[in-house]
């Protein structure tokens, strides 16, 4: 698999007359991976996604999506599937045509019934747009972004408005385009799915990049917590921890031998640890932590 990078952004600036939302931005894509770009509400998620996809021109800044510049529509457009936060179908267009209509614009070769299918909409080809509930229009952006099985999807809150199992099926057929070989940027607000997937994250605030790297990387900043609570009348515990309400809150970066010296002492002291949980940071944390700083 070649190692050229699909996506490369260099010292990206977006501005909106005075307003300066994107603000050198720099990262790369590399060939086959999930890439999520996570940040708060406003931290300039789709006006990069935006330059990326060739709908938005730079303040000023580089940005390659396989080699060539996104306003080489003919070379570029064809090779990348998208998953705009809104879409604009035409409302009087079945779903089966609207499929077609995209797949058609897209230039690439695909099943109109097998892109039905992986985007859970086979029982309503039939239906006008306008019918559509919320969560199936989601499920007719998604068909169109993955039309034709292209090398790059760009899936910008893809998941937002879906219940459970139409995400289920979401990533489902996500981990078959991947398994092909396709590369994902995903943007989401939901950083668990983020966690459990991506293979690297940038973390966004106000325009920049606040942190950049694996989930590994992104957690181990801060440190794991145990929590417990104790029974009345029991000694005090031989750990550095807080109290909230009667919980102790113990933070570590050595989370396993913290844990096997806390039930070692619970042990030999015939002690019940109540309520006891332990467990590594979430991005949830090194989310909050960004933006409070
Ligand atoms: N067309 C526009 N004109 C003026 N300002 C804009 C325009 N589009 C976006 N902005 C502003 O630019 C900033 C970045 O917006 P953007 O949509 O890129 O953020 P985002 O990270 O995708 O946010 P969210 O998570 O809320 O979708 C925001 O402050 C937004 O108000």
């Amino acid at each position: 698999m070649s190692t050229t990078p699909v996506i490369e952004v260099e010292n990206l600036n977006v501005r909106y007359g005075d307003f300066h939302a994107v603000k050198d931005l720099s990262f790369q894509v590399r060939p086959g991976e999930l890439y999520a770009l996570l940040g708060t509400n406003g931290a300039g998620k789709t006006s990069s996604l935006e330059v990326i996809e060739g709908h938005r021109a730079a303040a000023s800044g580089t940005v390659r999506v396989f080699g060539r510049s996104p306003g080489d529509r003919a070379a570029v457009r064809p090779r990348m599937g998208i998953m705009l936060q809104e879409s604009g179908f035409s409302p009087d267009l079945t779903v089966r045509e609207s499929v077609h209509l995209i797949g058609t614009l897209t230039r690439r070769q695909d099943d109109v019934d097998r892109v039905l299918g992986v985007s859970g909409l086979t029982h309503k080809a039939g239906t006008t747009v306008s019918q559509l509930s919320g969560g199936e229009k989601r499920r007719l952006d998604f068909a169109t972004a993955v039309y034709g099985g292209p090398e790059l999807v760009i899936l910008d809150e893809p998941t937002t408005g879906l219940d459970i199992q139409s995400r289920d099926a979401l990533w489902g057929a996500v981990d078959r385009l991947r398994e092909e070989g396709s590369t994902i940027v995903l943007t989401t607000h939901y950083l668990e799915e983020a966690q459990e997937r991506a293979d690297r994250i940038g973390l966004m605030h106000q325009g920049r990049f606040h942190r950049e790297g694996t989930v590994v990387e992104l957690t181990q900043t801060l440190p794991s917590v145990i929590s417990f609570a104790l029974p009345p009348g029991a000694p005090t515990p031989p750990v550095e921890a807080t109290r909230t309400n009667g919980a102790f809150h113990v933070e570590t970066f050595n989370l396993q031998d913290d844990l096997r010296h806390l039930l070692g002492w619970a042990h030999d002291a015939g002690v019940d640890l109540r309520e006891l949980q332990a467990g590594p940071t979430r991005l949830d944390d090194v989310f909050r932590a960004i933006t409070s700083s």
